[in-house]
């Protein structure tokens, strides 16, 4: 039905470029994929290998998958980063920016210069994978403190709850408000109320570890999970949390005048049946810590 010449055409104007991979990691050919938009000139790959163009630890995942395609027989499929930066000698016109792929993988059923081989769709998939982080962001983080909102909050909580109930892993646990913090939306208006709010989590974000995770409960309520950290070595981080945090607010000046905040700090115990149990008992000592007369962080037991 086509002739040679066709089917060469057909391949040339393969909206995302098709390459054929030898099991061992060389590049045989590339078709398609020509839209300098999308894509880069991949033809000067052809003869190389895998491990000449990218690093060792991106050339190592290329091969593994390869070997997973022939091992399967089935169509398998893969997503990744790839920057133009990160392929050695590639032309430069084309997407100067990071580019994410889909790679759809299929062995052949002939072998390729004495080697088995596949075929390796890669399809741009960059925007989707930019929506994708955005509504994952919207769907995590608490759009006025940037912190981790309640929902992420609780699932983090979750995942380190079962690593301490199988390794035993401490986790110990901030939960602070501000104290009357009603007072300044009363006498500055709702959005000094605000910036009061993003002042503590810029506090948070600039004392704690990378590793910690400081969320915003709801209103003027936060938590921070200090992973690896038992209450014991978390009470000096979170007193000069506190401290932090007051001396800031009040540097804000009117709005932030006599600002202090109060905290309950727990952690994990091997008697709790769910996290929900570990933030009950936050939540009292924070209680406490306000019927004891604000401006200080309570331990539990
Ligand atoms: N500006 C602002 N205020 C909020 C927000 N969310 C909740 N609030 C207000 O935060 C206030 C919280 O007040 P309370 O829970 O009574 O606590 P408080 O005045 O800090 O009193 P204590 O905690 O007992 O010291 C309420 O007035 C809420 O309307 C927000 O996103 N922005």
């Amino acid at each position: 039905m086509f002739s040679g010449t066709q089917l060469a055409a057909v391949l040339n104007a393969l909206p995302d470029p098709a390459f054929i991979l030898t099991r061992s990691g060389r590049y045989m050919a590339i078709f398609g994929g020509i839209d300098a938009r999308y894509y880069h000139d991949g033809s000067h790959l052809i003869g190389k290998t895998i491990h000449q163009v990218l690093e060792a630890a991106k050339a190592s995942w290329f091969q593994q998958e390869i070997e997973k395609a022939l091992l399967s027989q089935a169509l398998h499929i893969v997503e990744y980063g790839l920057a133009a930066c990160d392929v050695k000698g590639l032309q430069s016109d084309g997407p100067a920016y990071s580019l994410w792929f889909e790679g759809r993988i299929q062995a052949l059923d002939f072998p390729v210069n004495g080697e088995d081989a596949v075929l390796w769709v890669a399809s741009n998939i960059t925007a989707r994978k930019e929506l994708e982080n955005r509504l994952r962001m919207l769907s995590e983080i608490d759009a006025l403190s940037g912190l981790l909102n309640r929902r992420k909050l609780m699932h983090v909580l979750a995942e380190h709850f079962d690593t301490f109930q199988r390794y035993g892993t401490p986790l110990a646990m901030l939960i602070f408000d501000i104290d009357h913090f009603k007072r300044v939306n009363d006498e500055h208006g709702h959005l000094a109320g605000d910036v009061v709010i993003r002042t503590a989590a810029d506090v948070c974000r600039s004392e704690l570890r990378s590793t910690d995770a400081p969320a915003r409960l709801g209103g003027d309520e936060f938590v921070v999970l200090m992973p690896h950290t038992t209450r014991d070595q978390a009470a000096p981080i979170a007193e000069r949390l506190r401290q932090r945090i007051a001396c800031t607010l009040q540097a804000l000046g009117s709005i932030g005048e006599g600002a202090t905040i109060s905290g309950g700090l727990c952690e994990f115990r091997p008697s709790d049946g769910s996290c929900e149990d570990v933030l009950k008992r936050g939540d009292d000592a924070l209680y406490q810590a306000k019927r004891a007369g604000r401006n200080r962080i309570l331990c539990t037991e």
